[in-house]
């Protein structure tokens, strides 16, 4: 469900949407939470090193919460699943440049508002969002979300093939796809797109990297 919802949406990292806010206050909450976008390669790694940043520190960071135009399911909480929205109000915030992504799948809409990262950011928690070389594109464009870039790399084509062979989530087609779109998230970066890239070649050492550069790297209170 990522790839479309753009950040993972974890339900226990999941923020309330207020609609009363000024911009005056989500632009401070930016500058001292910024959000950190992580990209690389599908089977790098993002995944496992971001889960053992959540473990180590659980209350620090947050996922925005996406915007949909599809029903709520029961159980599923306005402003924490999702922002349910109307079709309209959906199309009106796309025209108002309000989505740095948005998709739709079916007969639905689905996107990340700029809003649901600011959100994160008053609640005075680190957005996350791990997202694909287009998304970074998108973000990178919205210089009033303050964001700072990271991409996480494979040590070889190789041993991103190994990796996405050993996690068995994958069919020889959507390998081979994600192989590709390796290497033209491979190109990116090569052209010094993020602040930091990191290797992930020993996890720990990845693990070191990538905490220095999102924890001291960004603003934490103490
Ligand atoms: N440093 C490492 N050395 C060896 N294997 C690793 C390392 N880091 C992660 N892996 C393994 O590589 C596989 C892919 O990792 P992961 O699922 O975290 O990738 P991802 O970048 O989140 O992919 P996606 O974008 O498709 O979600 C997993 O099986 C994981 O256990």
């Amino acid at each position: 469900m990522h790839h479309f919802t753009f950040a993972r949406a974890l339900p226990s990292f999941s923020t309330s949407f207020s609609a009363t806010r000024s911009a005056h206050k989500m632009s401070s909450a930016v500058q001292n939470f910024r959000p950190v976008v992580i990209s690389g390669p599908s089977g790098t790694g993002k995944s496992t090193l971001l889960k053992r940043l959540f473990a180590e520190y659980p209350t620090k960071f947050g996922f925005s919460v996406s915007h949909t135009t599809r029903a709520p399911r029961p159980g599923e909480t306005n402003g924490k699943d999702y922002n349910f929205v109307t079709r309209e109000s959906f199309t009106s915030l796309i025209a108002d440049n309000g989505f740095i992504e948005h998709a739709q799948f079916g007969s639905n809409l689905y996107g990340t508002s700029v809003a649901a990262i600011k959100t994160v950011a008053e609640q005075e928690r680190i957005c996350i969002l791990d997202i694909e070389m287009e998304g970074v594109k998108q973000v990178k464009k919205r210089e009033d979300l303050n964001a700072r870039f990271v991409f996480l790399a494979p040590p070889s084509m190789e041993e991103l093939e190994r990796r996405l062979r050993g996690r068995n989530t994958e069919t020889e087609d959507s390998l081979q796809q994600r192989l590709k779109q390796a290497r033209n998230e491979m190109e990116y970066a090569e052209t010094g797109a993020h602040d930091r890239v990191i290797v992930n070649d020993e996890i720990e050492q990845a693990y070191a990297e990538l905490k220095e550069f999102i924890v001291d790297g960004g603003r934490f209170g103490a």
